[in-house]
């Protein structure tokens, strides 16, 4: 099969992410949309709700009996325990039940992310990564035990037909393209690090910020408690309760255009353009950054800097000039595969924490949102958190 140019095997593989779905372009990326979008469909997503469930009941038991061992109220860095249970949802929905493993690898592509910032840091002299120094051969190595431990994992379970485990599935769409052994393996080992960049801190950061301007806000937080508890009636939200979450969307909505957590979004002219009265030469890179877009008075009125979830009553079509400009999952044809899967995971986690505490601004908080591949609070998200 024709993979265009550059292909799977042809073009240099970054350690950190390969040539997955998010650093690819061209024919390449089309081949590798095609593969993973339908594993993300409202269908598919559907039938995760419930191991999002048995992570976010996880995360409540680990604040209650914190709350219980502080005397009624805790000081929590939410954005730690949100992160764990990010990364627990995508192993689980990566490895089924091999979830455990999942986590091993994960934390490896961590090590791997630390070892090549500091890299990053420290020099960036062209053909320095080549050379044996010492922060390379850590990185070589750390890569190396990623793409043995992802592979073992995916193998090992591959002829276990009940498993319909994302990557699995990935594996399946993969080898009957006829890619051939070894690019299926660079596309397995590439797009499951890819997964687990693009899903895992954007997600985690986003239920810090809802739940952060909840905290600062508590008649929108009694707002959507009382939904909450209203539609789940104490049981644990389906599928089918979240869809009808209104008010937590538009709550959700609203930190995404505050904080949307990715910085810039970023498109690489393939041939030499005209942009407005712009001339872009091709191989130019433009980049956007929806931030801006999201709280420019002109676009969204007078109050755009301010949390007022209200304006998403009637959908984002209604909530401002120009509703193209929202861009939280960025747009056309690279939109975030991922969207369906985040808001699901999102409105299962802050549903069952609103109906179990209340939550308010601690004195330990620092704000300091930053910019690093994403939009994140510097210092964390410092909240009192107490039991209803
Ligand atoms: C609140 C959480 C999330 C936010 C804010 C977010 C945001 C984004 C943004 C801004 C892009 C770039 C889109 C563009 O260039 O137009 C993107 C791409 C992507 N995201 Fe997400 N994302 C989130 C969660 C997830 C999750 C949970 C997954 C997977 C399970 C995921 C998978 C992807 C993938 C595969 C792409 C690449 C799409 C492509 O280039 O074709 N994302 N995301």
């Amino acid at each position: 099969m024709d993979l265009g140019n550059p292909t799977y095997q042809q073009k240099e593989r970054g350690p950190l992410l390969g040539k997955g779905i998010l650093t690819s372009n061209g024919s390449l990326w089309a081949h590798q949309r095609k593969i993973i979008a339908p594993e993300l469909y409202m269908d598919k997503v559907k039938g995760m709700t419930h191991l999002m469930a048995e992570c976010s009941v996880m995360v409540v038991k680990g604040w209650k009996s914190k709350i219980d061992s502080h005397g009624g109220a805790a000081d929590i860095k939410v954005d730690d325990c949100l992160r764990r249970f990010t990364r627990d949802v995508i192993s689980r929905a990566c490895f089924g039940s091999n979830y455990s493993k999942g986590e091993e690898i994960f934390f490896k592509i961590r090590a791997l992310q630390e070892a090549m910032s500091k890299k990053v840091l420290s020099n960036g002299f062209p053909g320095m990564r080549y050379l044996p120094t010492k922060s390379n051969r850590e990185i070589w190595r750390l890569e190396k035990e990623v793409r043995a431990l992802i592979l073992k994992t995916v193998y090992e379970t591959k002829d276990e037909t009940s498993k319909e485990d994302l990557l699995q599935m990935i594996l399946k769409g993969a080898e009957s393209s006829d890619l051939g052994p070894d690019a299926t393996d660079n596309f397995i080992v590439d797009n499951c690090k890819n997964i687990y960049f693009a899903g895992y801190e954007t997600t985690a950061i986003t239920a810090a910020w809802t739940l952060f301007l909840l905290a600062l806000n508590p008649g929108w937080q009694d707002k959507v408690r009382a939904e909450v508890v209203q539609i789940c009636e104490g049981k644990i939200p389906d599928a089918d309760m979240i869809r009808r979450m209104k008010t937590l969307t538009m709550v959700i909505n609203e930190t995404l255009r505050l904080y949307p957590p990715g910085a810039i979004i970023s498109r690489e002219a393939l041939e030499d353009m005209k942009f407005g009265k712009l001339e872009v030469p091709k191989g130019v890179n433009i980049w956007l950054m929806p931030v801006t877009l999201h709280q420019d008075p002109e676009i969204w009125g007078p109050d755009a800097h301010k949390f007022n979830p209200e304006r998403f009553a009637n959908g984002v079509s209604g909530a401002c000039k120009f509703p193209h400009v929202y861009l939280p999952f960025g747009f056309g044809p690279h939109t975030c595969l991922g969207q369906h899967f985040a808001l699901a995971e999102l409105k299962q986690l802050l549903a069952l924490a609103l109906s179990n505490f209340t939550f308010s601004p601690s004195p330990n908080y620092r704000h300091c949102p930053s910019l690093s591949l994403i939009i994140e609070p510097k210092y964390g998200v410092n909240l009192i958190v107490r039991r209803l």
